[in-house]
């Protein structure tokens, strides 16, 4: 979890920046690296089918890995979801100001354009079920 966060380009406190289009406020962003979605779309071979890991309400899930070699899962916001910038990075401030270890750590965020896309720490299938019985 920690192979990354040395090279994460911090966001600086106390500035603003626009966002599709939108300004948005980023002072609140701490400890969350916005990727480009260039950067995403090579670390998922562009999101093709054969690295989509699942799909949820939020919309569909790749398995990427970083330039740094750091595995991630990367959740692309569906077109259809009705979550707009602010609600979005919204959601952004509130997950990245917890951390716990139960709780898969919440690397960064991408918005460009009308990409809107979350990237966190990838856990392996098994990680759940290691959780609650135990690593043997
Ligand atoms: N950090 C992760 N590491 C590995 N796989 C993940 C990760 N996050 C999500 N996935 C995979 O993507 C699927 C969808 O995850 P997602 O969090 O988008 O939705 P969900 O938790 O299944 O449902 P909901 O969107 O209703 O909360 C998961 O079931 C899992 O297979």
């Amino acid at each position: 979890m920690t192979c990354c966060s040395h090279l994460f380009r911090k966001i600086r406190s106390s500035s603003a920046t626009r966002f599709a289009g939108t300004d948005i406020d980023i002072s609140e962003l701490h400890n969350v690296k916005i990727y480009t979605y260039k950067e995403l779309r090579i670390a998922t071979t562009g999101f093709s089918l054969a690295n989509k890991i699942g799909q949820g309400g939020f919309g569909s899930v790749y398995k990427g890995k970083l330039r740094d070699g750091c595995l991630v899962a990367i959740k692309v916001l569906s077109a259809e979801s009705k979550q707009g910038v602010q609600e979005f990075l919204t959601e952004i401030k509130v997950i990245s100001s917890i951390e716990h270890e139960n709780l898969v750590k919440l690397y960064g965020c991408c918005v460009e354009n009308n990409h809107r896309i979350l990237v966190y720490g990838y856990l392996e299938n098994n990680s759940l079920a290691q959780t609650l019985l135990g690593k043997s």
